[in-house]
């Protein structure tokens, strides 16, 4: 019989294999829901944070613990995508950075790193099906995939300045890593949201489709691919395109952190957060 160790369901839980329907759960939790295809070995992570899928300490853990059930379950890819009709996610949850108690801000950071080396740094291949809006982290969860299509009528982008912080380079380096260095400037610097459209145009996303379906169905083709590549020469060789900016982060973790603190407590950045917020909640009446 064919067995998976399900590491969340418990070290000691077999699930079967080929009892279960097409779609099987590998793991869930209230903010996500990991699902494998049994006959193409491609697994869909969902964010299920509603209203808009913010990233709050909680579902940055579930996503890392994902990603890691994913890989030691030798899942053949992943796909992240959300369970809202209308944002993929919204990035970080301001209500962790606005008047933040700091213990609670330290964890909340340590996780958004962990998580990112995890899904950037993944051995297998990733692919966002962003049926929705992405700013800020939402954007930087999709740019760390290779591969992203994208629904129309909707925006993804780094607009860290319009809320006026600073994306750090990490999440630079994920743009960079998928866009031109001019455009990235710009963009990075006018906090930039683009509508699909101009995001196909530049390339920050691969492909449009209509459907959330659809874009499953182009992220499984992408990760189908390397159905013929051997895994490991293809690990190695994603690990050696992304290798210095997980170890840039790897190497400064502490700092990092301590960057994050002080720019996020510092009076003037409150100010702007708090405002920000203000206009959202006004904006959302
Ligand atoms: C040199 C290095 C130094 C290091 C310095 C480090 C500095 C920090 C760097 C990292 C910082 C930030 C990265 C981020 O990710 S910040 C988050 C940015 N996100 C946004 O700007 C998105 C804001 N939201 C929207 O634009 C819209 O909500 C939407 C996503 C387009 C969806 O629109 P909608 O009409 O469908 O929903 P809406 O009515 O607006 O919202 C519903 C409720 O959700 C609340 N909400 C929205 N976004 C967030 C969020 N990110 N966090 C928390 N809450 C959010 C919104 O307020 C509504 O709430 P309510 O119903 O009014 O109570």
């Amino acid at each position: 019989m064919n067995i998976i160790r399900s590491a969340r369901f418990g070290a000691s839980t077999l699930i079967p294999k080929n009892c279960w329907s097409v779609v099987r759960s590998i793991s869930s939790t209230e903010l996500t829901k990991l699902e494998v295809n049994d006959k193409t070995g491609i697994a869909v992570l969902t964010l299920n944070r509603p209203p808009v899928n913010s990233l709050n300490l909680e579902l940055l853990t579930d996503i890392r613990n994902s990603i890691k059930d994913a890989e030691s379950n030798k899942c053949r890819g992943l796909i992240l995508t959300s369970s809202s009709n209308s944002v993929f996610s919204a990035g970080l949850d301001f209500l962790e950075m606005y008047q933040p108690k700091e213990e609670r801000l330290k964890s909340f950071w340590t996780a958004l790193q962990s998580t990112w080396m995890t899904l950037y740094g993944s051995k297998i291949p990733t692919a966002a099906a962003i049926n929705g809006h992405a700013p800020a982290g939402g954007c930087l969860l999709a740019t760390s995939c290779e591969y992203r299509v994208m629904l129309p009528k909707f925006t993804i982008g780094l607009n860290e300045t319009l809320i006026g912080i600073v994306a750090p380079n990490w999440f630079m380096n994920s743009y960079l890593n998928v866009l031109p260095r001019r455009v990235a400037e710009l963009a990075l610097t006018q906090g930039k949201m683009f509508t699909t459209a101009e995001a196909q145009q530049v390339g920050l996303v691969d492909d449009v489709v209509n459907t959330k379906e659809e874009a499953i169905a182009k992220c499984e083709e992408f990760i189908g691919l390397f159905k013929k590549i051997n895994p490991y020469a293809r690990a190695l060789t994603k690990q050696q395109f992304r290798i210095n900016h997980l170890q840039e982060l790897e190497q400064n973790r502490e700092q990092d952190l301590q960057a994050f603190i002080a720019a996020i407590t510092n009076p003037s950045t409150q100010a702007a957060m708090g405002a920000y917020l203000e206009n959202l909640k006004k904006r959302s009446k």
